[in-house]
């Protein structure tokens, strides 16, 4: 019997906690001659009771017919327990004799199944109980045999052979039987009955017995050597044991260590679970939740559906009622269609004469295509003309800007026009009484000033000033009919010649209406002055220089002259006005610049390149001055106030340029200090302004005489105005501002008499500024 132990692949457990993959011994017959269980590693030949099982193998037995086996290979019914001595023999021993093996056996019993099976057994410790015929009795006790337990009785008793494993067969043994069963032993001599007395016989008798014992015992002796090897080895084997033993043991708890691992591991996922079922709770509770949700979107989305299902039907209703009505103007169209196509032929055959009418008109196109090209190289030709009479233009606005000046020569370089404005509202006075007249004549150039004096006897009488002027404008005048006699100097600073324009007057005369306009609010255009009407020509004019190939730039300054002193009336703490520089504490100062002309530094210079630039200039100028009167009582009306335009144009055809400088100045009232009466500051202005009067006065007298001296720095009037009042190239025109009022009488007179004075002056031929 052979038995294999095979190493676990994997160790399961079984219900019980045992591992079910331990490794157990697989019992087989498959030695016949053996009548225990042995295991695979055990690789020696082991005693076992043959005598029991007749010396033969356990499996022959079984087979044998008749032999009422009870061994548990034959039968799986032991009729005795397997017994595990401690030397490792296994045999069978009856119940009733195997009460010194019991306490062996009993640790075997607790690996016994319960229905007393020992097919599998502990590893290593196979154990097959050994068959044995009932009622057979082993002799363990006889004489001559050494007593070795019972064990060792056991194997001596199994000394007749040797239980090999499945290398070793099981052999016969050749020695003596040790249990003195002679049946199977050498047989005993037999010791016949001697006649007494025979002691020769009896002698040889003893011999023989004697020989036969010491054989006996010698075998014995071999016998007995051989059971104390056996016990050595199965005491060898003990040791083995015990040391598997221990093995299991360490493999026991370790299990028990796995098995306590795994119960934590079972907790761990009974707590993951109990979360999990909770988590899944939710989860359900949320799935629900969106069930009932979805029910009832789906109920909101099924009443909508049946809506549009009962509005569908309705409107498959109207479309049926519509299909109808369809039907019938498909009928009206089938004979519309008819008469479309009645139609299509008439179209068809208007087609054809259109066509031929087509080809009648591309002909016809040919034809102009030739007129358009004799045309363009006409126009062409025309082109080269325009050129030519652009050049031409160019020369005649040359021609004409000389003769223009000619005639402004020819009527003077300084000129004087009169205008006496109207009798304001406040001034209730008779006018035949008036005293200015105007004579009848036919250039409107001439003034009468009528004075009534009294005699010492008492007698009135009436004496005439008549003055004769470049022009005479009465209280009838309007601004428009003042600037067209204006316009022609301002074209003079265009075309680049330097000019002034003065009003001069006593105050309330109406020089600033003359020079400004009104200044009453919502006056309309006509009201405007010089001033802007001046801007907006030139504006105008060098606007449509363009085409004649000139660009102007337009920068203009606005200054006044109190107390002998130059402010900048364009100063803006706001910049309010576009590209003005903030010039309000800068000192406003007359100088030369490199190039020789007359420069005013720290006065703001402000481009003028719109209409709306020039409001936008006048209004800051007409603010400032407000301001100023605030501060000081009347103050427009007691200073000069000088507005600037510098104008620049460049001609990119024929490379010219010109530089003209238009002075339009406002001249403070010209009251005589003794009429005025004047005191303290007012007397001191006054007096200012008419030394700056007086100044300008003999500034105009020294140049109309030709000095050599011109007195220009007397003044800061006539300093600033220096350029323009330099004699030969400049152009001025001073208005004598005259009011009707008979109370004004005398300072019109002396205002007409100054006036005359600066009118019999003739400045030189004036010439052109250019490069
Ligand atoms: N030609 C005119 N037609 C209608 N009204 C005029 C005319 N000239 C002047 N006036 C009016 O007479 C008043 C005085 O005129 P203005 O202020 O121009 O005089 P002024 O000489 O400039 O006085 P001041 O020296 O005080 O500045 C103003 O109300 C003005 O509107």
């Amino acid at each position: 019997m052979v038995s294999s132990l095979r190493p676990p692949s994997k160790l399961t457990f079984s219900s019980s906690g045992i591992p079910a993959a331990l490794p157990r011994p697989a019992v087989t017959d498959a030695n016949p001659k053996a009548g225990g269980t042995v295991h695979a590693g055990m690789k020696r030949k082991l005693p076992i009771d043959n005598t029991v099982a007749g010396n033969r193998p356990q499996a022959e037995i079984k087979r044998r017919p008749g032999v009422q086996s009870t061994g548990p290979v034959s039968t799986g019914k032991p009729t005795s327990r397997p017994v595990i001595s401690k030397v490792g023999v296994v045999g069978t021993v009856p119940s009733r004799t195997a009460a010194s093996s019991r306490r062996t056996s009993s640790r075997v019993a607790a690996r016994r199944p319960a229905n007393g099976r020992v097919a599998k057994v502990s590893p290593k410790v196979g154990t097959k109980p050994i068959a044995k015929p009932v009622g057979t009795r082993v002799p363990l006790n006889k004489p001559g045999v050494p007593r070795i337990g019972v064990a060792a009785a056991k194997s001596s008793v199994a000394g007749r052979g040797v239980l090999q494993n499945d290398e070793n067969k099981y052999e016969e043994s050749e020695s003596p039987s040790v249990n003195g069963d002679d049946s199977d032993d050498e047989p005993r001599p037999i010791i016949k009955k001697r006649k007494p007395g025979d002691i020769k016989g009896q002698i040889e008798d003893l011999k023989t017995l004697n020989a036969y014992l010491l054989r006996k015992e010698k075998r014995t002796i071999a016998s007995k050597n051989k059971l104390k090897e056996s016990i050595d080895e199965k005491e060898r084997l003990v040791k083995e044991l015990e040391l598997e033993k221990d093995s299991i043991s360490e493999q026991a708890q370790s299990r028990k260590k796995t098995i306590d691992e795994l119960n934590n591991e079972i907790d761990e996922i009974k707590a993951d679970a109990r979360k999990k079922k909770i988590s899944y709770e939710d989860e359900i509770d949320d799935l629900k939740r969106a069930h009932r949700r979805k029910v009832d979107d789906l109920q909101a989305e099924y009443d909508e559906l049946e809506k549009r299902a009962k509005s569908l039907k309705d409107s498959l209703e109207n479309t049926e009622a519509e299909l109808k009505g369809e039907k019938e103007e498909v009928i009206r169209l089938q004979g519309n269609i008819k008469r479309l196509n009645a139609e299509q032929l008439e179209q068809e055959s208007n087609y054809r004469t259109l066509k031929s009418r087509h080809d009648v008109l591309e002909e016809t196109i040919e034809q102009r295509n030739q007129k358009i090209s004799d045309l363009e190289t006409d126009l062409r030709e025309r082109n080269e003309t325009i050129a030519n009479l652009e050049a031409q233009v160019r020369k005649e606005e040359m021609i004409r800007r000389r003769l223009h000046n000619t005639i402004q020569e020819l009527k003077g370089n300084i000129r004087v026009f009169c205008r006496v404005r109207p009798l304001l509202d406040n001034e209730a006075v008779d006018k035949d009484a008036l005293p200015i007249k105007f004579p009848e004549c036919e250039e409107d150039n001439e003034i009468e000033l009528l004075q009534q004096s009294e005699s010492a006897m008492g007698k009135t009488s009436t004496k005439t000033f008549p003055f004769k002027f470049d022009k005479v404008f009465g209280s009838e005048s309007t601004q428009d009919g003042v600037f067209e006699e204006v316009s022609q100097l301002i074209q003079s600073a265009l075309d680049g010649y330097p000019v002034c324009i003065f009003a001069y007057g006593q105050t309330g005369s109406g020089k600033t209406f003359t020079m400004e306009g009104a200044k009453k609010a919502g006056e309309t255009n006509e009201t405007l002055g010089i001033i802007p009407r001046a801007v907006r020509q030139i504006y105008e004019t060098t606007e449509m220089l363009r085409s004649k190939g000139w660009e102007y730039t337009l920068d203009g300054q606005f200054v006044e002259i109190y107390n002998e002193t130059i402010q900048d009336l364009l100063a803006s703490s706001s910049s309010a006005i576009a590209g003005a520089a903030e010039t309000k504490n800068k000192k406003v100062e007359v100088h030369k610049d490199k190039g020789g002309r007359t420069v005013v530094s720290g006065a703001t210079t402000t481009r003028v390149d719109s209409p709306d630039a020039v409001n936008k200039l006048l209004e800051r100028a007409a603010k400032n001055r407000t301001v100023a009167a605030t501060q000081c009582n009347d103050r427009s009306s007691r200073s000069h106030s000088v507005f600037m335009l510098k104008i620049q144009g460049h001609n990119a055809v024929t490379s010219e340029t010109c530089t003209g400088m238009l002075n339009l100045i406002d001249l403070a009232g010209s009251e005589r200090l003794s009429s005025s009466g004047a005191q303290g500051d007012r007397l001191r202005e006054t007096q200012a302004i008419n030394k700056s009067l007086a100044c300008l006065g003999d500034v105009i007298f020294a140049v109309g005489n030709g000095d050599k001296h011109v007195p220009y720095r007397n003044s800061k009037l006539t300093h600033l105005l220096q350029d323009s009042l330099g004699g030969g190239n400049s152009k001025t025109l001073m208005f004598v501002c005259i009011s009707p009022s008979p109370s004004s009488a005398q300072e019109s007179l002396c205002s007409l008499r100054f006036a005359t004075k600066v009118n019999s002056c003739q400045i030189g031929t004036a010439k052109r500024q250019s490069n």
